[in-house]
């Protein structure tokens, strides 16, 4: 156990969201107060319009904040200058969404090793540990694909390996299997959970899916902004 365990990764408190459409202000985060422990896999989930996915957009700091104030790995995202919160994102976080996101001139193991490249790793080492981490999610044999030539499956791995390549403190997931048929859904689901478990890798998830949800170590409920559930399934920190 490091020294650091005991901290908290991430403490959200007070955090307010508020769009404005012409006349009409929609308060998507209400106050909402979290705090994500490492090694925690918490699944999100609520009905459609609860700020799902706005409470990822706003605690990984990809979107600003109205209200409240958002602590990563002890750091105040928002008191930060854009160029800071953008870096301290690259060193901390990765993302993996719903649409896979993937560059399509560009094969696995180049996608994979971007985040890398983007930090400053050497060109030979990124290429090392891109390999390393998709034969991790059981792609060895793919290092050269274009995501086209890959399944849907495989493209989210492969989009699973970017996003832990350089080692995040949290991993970020909006609706990961959403866009897979059931098997390739459970496939990604084992890889997220593995990582999870074996690597003590802290993973925020969004989900519709109640198997999903209920098969996290802690599973947190949104409606209107705002947590009104909390439920601890396993032991939060490792
Ligand atoms: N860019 C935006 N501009 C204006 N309103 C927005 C914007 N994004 C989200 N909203 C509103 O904020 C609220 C929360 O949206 P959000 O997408 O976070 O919900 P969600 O729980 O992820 O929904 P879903 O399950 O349907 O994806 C909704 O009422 C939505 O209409």
């Amino acid at each position: 156990m490091t020294t650091t365990a005991n901290e908290p990764l991430l403490v959200a408190e007070s955090v307010t969201k508020v769009y404005r459409t012409g006349q009409q202000e929609v308060v998507a985060l209400d106050e909402l107060n979290l705090t994500v422990w490492r090694g925690e896999l918490v699944a999100v989930m609520g009905p459609s319009g609860s700020g799902k996915t706005t409470l990822l957009n706003c605690l990984s700091g990809l979107d600003d904040i109205d209200g409240g104030r958002v602590l990563v790995e002890g750091r105040d995202l928002f008191a930060m200058s854009d160029h800071e919160r953008t870096a301290h994102r690259a060193r901390s976080m990765g993302f993996v969404f719903q649409s896979f996101n993937l560059i399509p001139v560009l094969d696995a193991a180049e996608n994979v090793e971007l985040p890398l490249l983007l930090v400053g790793v050497p060109a030979r080492e990124a290429r090392e540990r891109a390999v390393a981490m998709l034969d991790k999610v059981g792609l060895a044999g793919r290092a050269g694909h274009r995501p086209n030539e890959l399944s849907g499956g495989e493209q989210q791995r492969v989009t699973i390996a970017r996003a832990l390549v350089a080692g995040p403190a949290v991993v970020w997931a909006d609706e990961p299997t959403g866009n897979l048929d059931s098997a390739m859904a459970a496939q990604v689901m084992d890889l997220l959970r593995r990582l999870n478990e074996d690597e003590g890798q802290a993973i925020v998830l969004v989900t519709h899916d109640d198997g999903i949800g209920h098969s996290a170590g802690r599973l947190v409920t949104m409606r209107d902004g705002r947590l009104i559930r909390d439920e601890i399934r396993a032991p939060a920190m490792r």
